[in-house]
Formats: C-alpha cells, sequence, structure tokens
C-alpha cells in the first residue's frame, strides 16, 4: 500500500525545507525526507558550523595585528576542543528545530534514504510513497577522486568534526573549502599546504585579489603549491606520504592529514533518477529554465541537486526551491534571476564577488572603467592593522552602472552585499555615492572605491 502526497520534497537542507513550508502554506499534503538528520549542508556541515569555527581565528589573527599596537597577543591560542563546543551548541539544536518547525506548518517528516521506483512512486527505506510531484533538492557530495590512496582523504565534513587539529594538513584542490580551512588551520597553530593542479586557485574571483590573498596566506603559514597533481596518498605511520607532481618531476611529502578540497557533484547516484526516466549529470538533474526535469514533468530540482546557472550557494538554493515552489502553485514557468547575488570566501580576510570578472566583462565588449583601489592604507583598515586589503569595481562607463565587483578585505562579505543590491536594482555610481552610510564604517569606505 502506497502513502500518497501532493509533493514530495527529496533532501531536508536549505532547499528543501524552504519548499515543503511553501506547498504546506498552499494547503497541499507535503511529505519531507531526509536520510540524515535535518539541516542539510549549510547549517550542520557547511557555512555555519564552518563560521563558527572560523571566529576563533579571527580572534587570533585580529589580535596578531594589533601587536605591539596596545596588544599582547602572548599566549593566546584556539581550543580547538572548545571552539568545537561552541559549533555544537549551534549545530546540534538544529535538526530538531527544523523538524518542529515543519510538523508545525503540516509537513509530514520522514526519515530515511529515497530511491524512485517509477516516475511518481518512491521507495523510503521498503515503505512506499506517491505522489503528484517531487522536488529534488539532494544537495551535493565531494566529487569521486580516482588517485591510488583517494580513500585516506577526509571530507570537508570530516574535518568540521575533528577533535584536534594535527600541525600537517595537506588541501586536495585550491577552492573554497580548502582556503577557507586552512586559514582557520593556520591560525589553529597548524600549517596547511594546498595542492591545486591549475595555475590560478579560485578560479571564480578576480585574478589580482586572489594573488594578494595568496601572499598573505603565505605570511600566516598557508602554503600553496600551484600546477601540482596528487599522484598518490600511502599511510605511513599514523601520517601519510603524498607523492606530488609538478612539471613532470615527482616529490613526496608527509602530512598528519589529507583533506579533500577538490570540488563537489550533485549527490543523485543513489536515487534512482533512471527509474522515474530523469535525466542527470554531475552538474546537477536537468531541468528547463523554470526548474521542472527536462523529461519527467513530476520532478522539480533545486539547489546544489539541479543543473542551473546558479551557483552552487545556500542563498541560490533557497531561492531555487522558492521559484520551483511557486511554479508548482501556480503552474508557471518563471525563471530565477541570478544577477546580483555575492559570492565570499571566508578566508581572513575575506575574498568576495558579485557580477563579472573584468575579463567576463571584457569578452562583453563592455567600455569598461575600472576603479581599483589597494585599501590597505585606508582607515578602517588602519583601525585593526590589517595589511592586505583592495578593491577593483567594475563600472559600464555608458550606463554609469556596476556590472562587477571584486573585494578583499575585513568586513567586505558584508559591503559586497550592497553593491550585489546595485547591480541587482540597476544603480549606477552616482546613486550609489548619494546614499550617506554611518561614520566610521566599512560601509562608509563605498563611496571612495566608487
Ligand atoms: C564545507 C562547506 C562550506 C560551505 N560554505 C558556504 C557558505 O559559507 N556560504 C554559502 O552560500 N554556501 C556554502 N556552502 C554551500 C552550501 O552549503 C550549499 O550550497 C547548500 O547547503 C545547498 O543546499 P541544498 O538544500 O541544495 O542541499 P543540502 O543542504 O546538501 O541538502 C541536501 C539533503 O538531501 C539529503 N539527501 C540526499 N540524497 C538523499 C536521498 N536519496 N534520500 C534522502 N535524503 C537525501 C542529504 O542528506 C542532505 O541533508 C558550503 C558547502 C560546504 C560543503
Ligand atoms: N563560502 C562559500 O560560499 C563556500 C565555502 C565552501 C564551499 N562552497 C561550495 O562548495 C563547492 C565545493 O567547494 P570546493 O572547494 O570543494 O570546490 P571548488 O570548485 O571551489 O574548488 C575545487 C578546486 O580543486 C581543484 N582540483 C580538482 N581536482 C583536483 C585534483 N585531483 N588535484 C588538485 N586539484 C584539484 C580544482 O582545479 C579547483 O581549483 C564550491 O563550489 C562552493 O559552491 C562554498
Amino acid at each position: 500500500m502506497s502513502q500518497h502526497f501532493d509533493l514530495i520534497v527529496i533532501g531536508a537542507g536549505m532547499a528543501g525545507v524552504a519548499a515543503a513550508h511553501k506547498g504546506a502554506a498552499q494547503g497541499w499534503q507535503v511529505a519531507i525526507v531526509d536520510a540524515l538528520p535535518y539541516g542539510g549542508t549549510c547549517a550542520l556541515r557547511g557555512c555555519d558550523p564552518k563560521k563558527i569555527l572560523r571566529r576563533g581565528a579571527e580572534v587570533i589573527d585580529s589580535a596578531r595585528l594589533m601587536r605591539g599596537k596596545g596588544i599582547d597577543d602572548t599566549g593566546l591560542s584556539i581550543n580547538w576542543a572548545d571552539l568545537m563546543t561552541h559549533k555544537h551548541g549551534f549545530t546540534d539544536s538544529v535538526p530538531a528545530s527544523m523538524e518542529d518547525g515543519l510538523s508545525g506548518s503540516g509537513v509530514t517528516a520522514l526519515h530515511g534514504r529515497a530511491k524512485f521506483t517509477g516516475p511518481r512512486q518512491l521507495d523510503i527505506d521498503g515503505s512506499a510513497y506517491d505522489a503528484e510531484r517531487f522536488l529534488v533538492a539532494a544537495g551535493a557530495r565531494p566529487r569521486p577522486l580516482d588517485f591510488p590512496g583517494h580513500e585516506h582523504l577526509i571530507d570537508s565534513t570530516d574535518f568540521l568534526e575533528l577533535q584536534e587539529l594535527p600541525s600537517r594538513i595537506l588541501f586536495v584542490g585550491g577552492g573554497f573549502i580548502s582556503f577557507e580551512f586552512a586559514h582557520i588551520a593556520a591560525r589553529a597553530g597548524s600549517s596547511p599546504v594546498i595542492v591545486d593542479r591549475g595555475e590560478r586557485p579560485l578560479k571564480g574571483f578576480d585574478p589580482d585579489l586572489v594573488e594578494l590573498l595568496v601572499d598573505r596566506g603565505r605570511q600566516v603559514g598557508v602554503q600553496l603549491r600551484r600546477t601540482t597533481t596528487i599522484v598518490d596518498v600511502r599511510p605511513a605511520g599514523g601520517a601519510f606520504e603524498v607523492t606530488l607532481a609538478h612539471d613532470g618531476v615527482e616529490e613526496t611529502v608527509e602530512t598528519d592529514l589529507v583533506v579533500h578540497g577538490a570540488g563537489r557533484v550533485a549527490g543523485l547516484a543513489d536515487l534512482g533518477l533512471d527509474a522515474a526516466g530523469v535525466e542527470w549529470g554531475e552538474r546537477g538533474l536537468h531541468v528547463a529554465a523554470h526548474l521542472q526535469s527536462t523529461t519527467n514533468p513530476a520532478v522539480w530540482a533545486a539547489g546544489d541537486s539541479a543543473d542551473t546557472d546558479g551557483m552552487p550557494l545556500t542563498p541560490v538554493a533557497v531561492f531555487e526551491a522558492k521559484v520551483a515552489a511557486s511554479n508548482m502553485i501556480k503552474a508557471t514557468t518563471t525563471a530565477p534571476e541570478y544577477s546580483g547575488i555575492p559570492t565570499a570566501v571566508f578566508t581572513i580576510p575575506e575574498l568576495a564577488r558579485v557580477g563579472m570578472l573584468e575579463s567576463e566583462a571584457r569578452e562583453h565588449g563592455i567600455d569598461l572603467a575600472v576603479r581599483y583601489s589597494d585599501t590597505s592604507g585606508w582607515y578602517s583598515n588602519y583601525r585593526i592593522g590589517e595589511t592586505t586589503a583592495a578593491a577593483k569595481i567594475l563600472i559600464d562607463r555608458s550606463t554609469d552602472q556596476v556590472v562587477g565587483a571584486h573585494l578583499l578585505g575585513p568586513e567586505y562579505g558584508e559591503l559586497i552585499n550592497t553593491l550585489g543590491l546595485a547591480i541587482k536594482l540597476g544603480l549606477t555610481t552616482r546613486q550609489l555615492k548619494s546614499a550617506t552610510a554611518a561614520y566610521p564604517t566599512v560601509g562608509s569606505d563605498l563611496g571612495s572605491m566608487l
């Protein structure tokens, strides 16, 4: 006997939960299912716990920057176990409070691994369900790696649960995860090495600012090895030997931990999508612009498991889920509009981007004014002793509108939101400069950056 719902949501992360609430508010019978405790990657294994650990690193870094400027940081250190307890103070209550919220909205909260058995049929750990429609919000998982010894790597979830931090950590891949974790680890007293196969790490960010960040990282002990691949990883007496190849030359290094930071792929492999006639790939479930499966009209997707133009980020996942749910409810074909969505790498200092890269703007033939400022000597950064900060704002001369903004500096992960709003609303630099910011705040630097 199969249990019937108007909507079944697969995945109780940020995307799935947002859509489930919206469907229930419509009066639909909605079920949501997760194989893991409710909350998804962001709240339990990603953004939120990561930024709590980063707070410890920020305190250390801030004190060091003020050394000789009135702060004695002698003996200041991170107590990793206590910082982890602080993290658990947030994460531990997430699943129950999310589930309570869903139940309060009338959503049936199920537990188990979902697998399609037909176009509208689902199996959850041996029980049968069917629905008028499904939202696949199954998230992403670390990209499978194939070099010998890859099974010895830990992933980002494991890193965020480490009970103690070893002294030598090697990160595979030069993206978000490796940079953020390496910056935390360096302030906690470890020696992190990031190995990237490309010449340029953090490829989605402004190359000039990335180089400044790499230099600042080097100063605090984050090593970067470019154009280097992993040949193999071998256990060696409680540690690991990792053979690296660079320019055809092999070298073996010893490390205590090897961490996967080599990208994530949509988590769809176990979902039985073929039985539902749903096409999918590494980037996610194949959807039309309005987020409905291109091959099964009963199936929709959002977030990290949907193959869309949106970046695999939390705000994008939530936004897509709301658009998908709204399209289901109203029988519309609205496509999410992705302009003006900022992103930040939470290194210390943080690196942020919204809109086009300089190279993209030039490819589009935009009559570009590039406003570059080394902001390291500006009051906001002098005050806290920060040595590395810069802004690059790209302006279309013909319209006076911001088409891209790239920032590296303390609190610039907040400042980028204003520039995102400017891009979304098509504000001119004249309009932006006409706004008065509270002084002295980092926001009050924006006028000078423009
Ligand atoms: C370490 C890390 C740090 C990050 N930091 C940031 C950040 O600072 N800012 C930011 O914007 N983004 C960040 N991200 C990305 C962000 O976490 C994701 O984009 C976001 O969580 C995606 O949400 P989602 O709802 O699509 O998927 P998820 O939150 O991953 O939820 C998917 C859920 O589906 C469940 N599931 C999967 N398959 C099945 C199945 N067959 N049956 C039942 N349940 C299933 C999973 O258990 C999971 O709970 C980070 C990611 C990582 C890994
Ligand atoms: N602050 C944030 O918003 C945040 C933080 C963490 C993660 N995330 C999300 O999670 C996703 C995954 O993060 P990530 O850091 O794993 O991936 P990423 O895509 O940011 O970076 C992966 C890097 O690994 C390199 N690489 C891949 N295979 C390699 C190999 N075998 N050897 C050496 N280098 C290799 C790639 O060239 C790339 O530079 C991101 O795309 C992002 O959307 C976001």
